[in-house]
């Protein structure tokens, strides 16, 4: 090897283990991940990499795992202000009674500015690089989210009746326009749109979502069949499954996100995988609000792409990926019978390319393959709850929590370093979120 064959590079991450999730389910040993401007340029032997490449920086982390950023692909990040104010409650009486009504009272373009911003500090702490997000005020979230270095599929919410951020279906599709063009092919922003569930959104503005995706590309992502209730108001009302509804007004399709999915009967699964469209799995949401089981082996035998998400710190309540991924291995296997269902290596396919193949960027995110984005993270298992170490990746999902998280990087920007963010201030945000904390308290106090 002469000096004209050695390639310069930004950055150097030499690690004891790396899971890169393709062209397979492998655990590597003393990797190197070579970094150039934003993207992967080489993942190589240490030694080849001494030989090849001459970087600006090196981190070496001797006692780390290194794999792809995690994606959160479902939650209303600002919700994280909410975060314990309504537990132990199902679903419809959490929201009429509890979080809609505190909607209602707190939301404004601050509090989206800060509740988005304390979520993407806690994602960015435990591992997560992009997430996706359906609340109000979406153009700040988006805004939030770009000024942090955090990728994140932003989705416009559209709901029959009035709320904080606009009187109705025509204004929040308008205003949801307007947020597609803004963002459209920004490499950290993916618009969405966010129709917020069946029983909320009724046929005429479902078929202008369509309408809009079609003619503009953005990802639909709606709450679908999140409990039993749902599903029999449904029949009631409409007589047809929300599934079948959504289905025949060509709602469901290869650029669709179905969110929750705990009632999945014969004619459901035929659907979604007919449609193409992806299954987005929330294990601690639905556990928690008593809503349902999602059966995950089985819709993945199916041959249906199912991502990850944590819903909102509300209803789950916290926004640790990792955590959510050693629920959802463990839930799969009960759901299954099967203690062979949902394995570790699939779970942390879960949580990375196939999170990156319901948003549409599984090529370019989701693994550690030269040419793809750098959005990549460190764990450290050094701590005892971590060993000994046999096998990484089954640590990562059953004994693992986020909190081991030690360094992330987004498009090749370091975002974690040694455990500390390093975009946001968080010592700033945390008197900025006090502050929410008294106003809500004391309001619930009259
Ligand atoms: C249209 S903005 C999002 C809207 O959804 C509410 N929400 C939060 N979690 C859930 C859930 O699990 N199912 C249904 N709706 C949910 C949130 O409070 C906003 O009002
Ligand atoms: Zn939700």
């Amino acid at each position: 090897m002469t000096a004209d064959t050695i390639t310069a590079a930004d950055i150097r991450i030499n690690s004891r283990w790396l899971i890169p999730i393709e062209p397979e389910a492998v655990v590597l040993e003393h990797q190197a991940v070579i970094i150039q401007g934003s993207r992967i340029a080489a993942v190589v032997s240490q030694q080849e990499a001494d030989l090849r490449f001459r970087t600006r920086e090196t981190v070496n982390l001797p006692n780390h795992v290194v794999m792809p950023g995690l994606i959160n692909l479902h939650g209303h990040a600002a919700m994280s202000l909410f975060r314990g104010i309504a537990d132990d409650l199902p679903l419809m009486t959490w929201l009429n009674e509890h979080i809609w009504p505190a909607e209602g009272a707190f939301i404004s373009e601050q509090f989206i500015a800060d509740g988005t911003q304390l979520a993407m500090a806690e994602m960015l702490r435990t591992g997560t690089t992009t997430f996706s997000d359906m609340y109000f005020f979406p153009e700040i979230a988006a805004q939030a989210a770009h000024d942090a270095g955090m990728r994140a599929q932003i989705s416009f919410p559209l709901l029959d009746f009035p709320t904080v951020w606009g009187s109705g279906p025509d204004e929040y599709l308008s205003k949801g326009e307007a947020l597609i063009k803004t963002w459209k092919g920004d490499e950290y922003i993916t618009p969405a749109i966010g129709p917020h569930a069946p029983y909320t959104v009724s046929d005429g503005p479902l078929l202008k979502a369509l309408n809009l995706s079609e003619e503009t590309g953005a990802p639909i992502q709606i709450h679908l069949h999140e409990t039993a209730f749902e599903v029999t108001e449904s029949l009631e009302k409409q007589g047809k499954r929300p599934v079948a509804r959504l289905a025949e007004m060509g709602i469901l399709g290869p650029n669709t996100q179905c969110v929750h999915m705990t009632q999945v009967d014969d004619s459901d699964l035929r659907s979604i995988v007919e449609s193409g469209a992806h299954v987005i799995h929330c294990p601690e949401s639905n556990l928690k609000l008593a809503s349902g089981l999602c059966p995950v082996q089985k819709l993945m035998d199916a041959g249906i792409n199912v991502a990850i998400g944590t819903d909102g710190a509300a209803s789950n309540n916290d926004l640790d990926l990792f955590g959510e991924l050693r629920t959802a291995a463990m839930i799969a296997k009960v759901v299954a019978d099967d203690a062979t269902a949902l394995s570790a290596h699939q779970a942390l396919t879960m949580a990375t390319l196939n999170g990156a193949r319901a948003i549409g960027r599984d090529h370019e995110l989701g693994s550690l393959v030269p040419g793809k984005l750098a959005d990549i993270i460190a764990v450290d298992l050094s701590d005892p709850f971590l060993q000994p170490v046999y096998d990484p990746a089954s640590h990562l999902v059953y004994s693992n929590h986020g909190r081991a998280v030690s360094h992330s990087w987004i498009n090749g920007v370091p975002q974690l370093q040694e455990g500390t963010l390093t975009r946001i201030d968080v010592a700033d945000l945390m008197l900025r979120v006090d502050g929410w904390m008294e106003r809500i308290r004391n309001q619930q106090a009259q």
